[in-house]
Order: structure tokens, then sequence, then C-alpha cells
């Protein structure tokens, strides 16, 4: 195609002028008989009196007027060597006033007739409005050809390369492009369990795409009130065939949740990973502590929040989050149990490949995620991603010292939650070494 556009505009440069059936073109070999700055692909009468293009030799432009005032004919001759052959010419009976008349044959004047006539037909031809129109929209309408294929073609590339389409239905999936979709699998919780370790290891699989940040489109009124549209806007593009995943540790906990998101996509996913509610409360604590030392707000320590009076609060936010019992049941009375797949935390902290591959089996994905993914980190003291020759370990907010609490009030807090954990034990059919 670009090389079609370059032919027509090459046939452009070379000089095509309005009337195409008599073009002047640049460049191209004057013969001898043809007059300079003629048009010499036209073909010139050797007695000179009239062109096949119809134009009359004798018509003399101001240039050559100029020329002529100043001694020089258009050739380039003196006039007194052209006045020379004026004489010669009269003598030999030919009179007219065109100039560079070469020396005519014997039977010159029916050649000159001959010439005439078909100048005269060449003349109508060339010159007839109605062919010069006609050329006109010939060349108009090849060159809307040419920009027509270009268009075609541009747009062809535009769809199959670069530019990602965006569905406008949450379930639409095209095969050949890309397109932000509504999840497949959502990692609901629980906070502090280990949740963006899973979201980054899932992340590995090559048919697996993550929302990079916490959504909270379902925890939060006013993101679920910004509707679907919104929410598929902070997905990762995917092709057909990957699944979008994404985590929001606020989803477990939040009464809301189970519900909205059963009404968006009943068939959706959902991965929890948890953790000993008890160390999972104390990371808790030591999260919103960081947090407020920073933005130099005041805090209470942790024994002060967790145990009133010397027995546990079962008000204290944090310990309401580790009831996993309590928050399951929300879930379990919307989506049936093989609809959630437990991680276990520590597993994944001790071990990671285990668990991912439970995980890929849950997400009916391929096994594509392998042990050397993982290497040991022994500065970090977790283990570290690896993939396609990058590593990547998880930023300094994950795995921070946790805050103080007496063994005292750890053990209350254990005994607390032997029973919840029993409870969640049973529900799900699993059972974690916690305290
Ligand atoms: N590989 C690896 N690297 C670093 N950290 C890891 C890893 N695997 C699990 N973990 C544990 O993840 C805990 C943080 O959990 P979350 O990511 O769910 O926290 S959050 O709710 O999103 O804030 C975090 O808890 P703390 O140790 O209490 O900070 C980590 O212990």
């Amino acid at each position: 195609m670009a090389r079609g556009k370059s032919d027509k505009l090459s046939n452009k440069a070379g000089g095509l002028s309005s009337s195409p059936g008599c073009q002047r073109r640049r460049g191209a070999v004057r013969d001898k008989f043809t007059p300079r700055g003629a048009f010499p692909h036209c073909t010139y009468p050797r007695n000179g009196a009239i062109n096949m293009c119809g134009r009359k030799m004798g018509v003399v432009d101001g240039s050559t007027k100029r020329k002529e005032s100043e001694g020089w004919n258009t050739e380039g001759r003196r006039k007194s060597e052209d006045e020379s052959s004026e004489r010669v010419r009269a003598r030999r009976g030919y009179s007219g006033d065109i100039p560079h008349i070469r020396e005519p044959s014997e039977n010159w004047s029916e050649d000159l007739k001959q010439w005439q006539s078909t100048a005269v037909v060449y003349q109508r031809v060339c010159a007839h409005p109605l062919v010069t129109m006609f050329w006109t929209l010939l060349l108009a309408l090849i060159l809307l050809l040419v920009l027509q294929a270009q268009l075609y073609v541009c747009l062809r590339e535009l769809r199959s390369s670069t530019i990602p389409v965006i569905s406008v239905n949450p379930n639409e999936t095209t095969n050949s492009s890309t397109s932000r979709r509504i999840p497949g699998a959502i990692i609901i919780g629980v906070r502090k369990g280990g949740t963006r370790a899973l979201l980054e290891m899932l992340n590995l699989h090559p048919d697996v795409e993550v929302a990079k940040a916490e959504v909270h489109y379902f925890n939060m009124d006013e993101n679920f009130q910004k509707g679907l549209d919104w929410y598929r806007a902070q997905m990762p593009l995917t092709l057909a065939g990957q699944v979008t995943v994404e985590k929001t540790p606020g989803y477990f906990t939040a009464p809301v949740v189970p519900a909205r998101m059963w009404s968006v996509n009943p068939a959706v996913k959902l991965l929890l990973i948890v953790r000993d509610p008890a160390e999972r409360l104390v990371s808790d604590y030591t999260q919103v502590l960081h947090n407020r030392i920073q933005q130099n707000k005041p805090y209470q320590p942790l024994e002060e929040l967790l145990l009133r009076r010397g027995h546990i609060n079962p008000n204290y936010k944090a310990l309401q989050r580790s009831l996993y019992h309590q928050h399951l049941a929300r879930w379990l009375a919307l989506f049936p149990r093989e609809q959630i797949h437990i991680v276990d935390g520590e597993a994944l902290i001790r071990d990671p490949f285990p668990e991912l591959q439970k995980a890929e089996k849950f997400l009916e994905l391929p096994p594509r995620i392998m042990p050397d993914n993982f290497y040991f980190n022994t500065t970090k003291g977790f283990y570290c991603l690896l993939s396609a020759g990058h590593d990547k370990c998880l930023d300094e907010s994950k795995g921070r010292p946790h805050a103080p609490l007496s063994n005292e009030a750890f053990q209350k807090l254990c005994r607390f939650l032997r029973l919840p954990n029993q409870i969640f034990f049973r529900m799900t059919g699993q059972n974690f070494d916690w305290c």
C-alpha cells in the first residue's frame, strides 16, 4: 500500500500537468525537432507548423518577444541568422509568421496538410473541456481509492495491535483483543493474613492479571455507588482466557460485601488467606500504630486496647476482625463452600510453592508456577519472587517487628479465641495450628 502511495505520489512529482493527454514531463529528452521549452512527448511537425497537441508553433509569448527585441530568437540564434533563412524560405515559395521553420521536404504542402488535419483532431481531443474534466475526475477517483485503502490498513493495524479495546459489557470477552474485565477471582481477606504476598505470587501465572492497588469497591459505599463501570476501569487489561484478580482484605469483615459481590458475579471465585488470629491481631495493631505515629496522632499501647479490667475486651476492633467464624458465616450464607478457597497464611510464609499449586487448581489454571519462582531472602526473612530474571520482594510494610504484648495478655487472647477457631475449623473442614 505504501508502495502504491509512493507510486502515485511520484507520478505527481514527475510533473503531470492538468491535461493528461498533453502533459509536460520534467527531465524528458528533447529531440532535435522539438522546440526548446515545448512538450517533448508530443509529436512536433518537422515543418514546424502545428504540433500534435494542437499548439501553433508560431504563437510567441512575452519572453519570446523580449528576446526578439534584444536581437535573439527563441533558440538562441541571432536574428540576423534567421533573417537569412527567412529569405531562403521566401525564395522557395513559403511565407509564414512561424519562427524556427526548418527546411520543408519536396512535397511539403502535402505534408503540411496531413499534419494540419491530424493536429486539428488532436487539438479537439486535447483541448476539449469535457476531456479535461474526464481526466481530472479520473485522477480524483484514483486518489480517493488510494486514500481509502490506506485508511483501511491503518484501522486494521489499530484494531489488532496497540490500542486496547475497553469493553462496555461487564462479561464481554473478545478473542483477539484485551479488555478490562471484572474479576474472576477475589482475595477477600484476611487483613494482615498475607493477601499481598498471595496476590503477587498468583501474578506469576501467565494466565493471571491482577489489580495492583486495593480497590475497596464492595466495602466502601462511595466506591460502590460509582457503579460497575468504575470498578471495571480499576482492573488490568486481560486477554480472553486470563483471570483478573483483585485483593481487598476489608471485604471479608464488612457485612454488606457478600450480598453486593453475589449480585455482581455469583460465580466469582473467592480466596481467603488466614493466619493465626492472635498473631493477626498483633500485626493489625502494629500496622495501625505505625500509621498513627507517621501521622503524629496519639496512640495507646496494645494491652490497653485488648484488655479491660484484666479481661479480653470483645469490642476491640482488631479482635473482632479475628473472629473469622462470624464473618465466614455471612459468606457461606450466599456462596457455596467450594467457591471459597482457604489459603494457609503461615504455610505460605514457610513455603509458598505448595500453597500456590493448590490455588492454581482452585482457579482451574494450568500449573505454570514453579518452585524456582521463589527464593528465600535471608535479609528479609521471607520468600521473594523470581520471574524472567527479575526478582521481587514485598515492601517493608510487610514483616515489621510486632508491637510488644505481654505473655500473659497473649495467653488470655489465645484462650478467648479457642472456641471461635474451633467453629471456624468445622465450618471450613480445615484445621490450622493456631494457639
Ligand atoms: N513472602 C512474604 N513476604 C513478606 N510478607 C509476607 C510474605 N508472605 C506472607 N507475608 C505476610 O504478609 C503479612 C501482611 O499481610 P497482608 O499483605 O495481607 O497485609 S495487608 O492486610 O494488606 O496490610 C505480613 O505480616 P506481618 O509479618 O505481621 O507484617 C507477612 O508476615
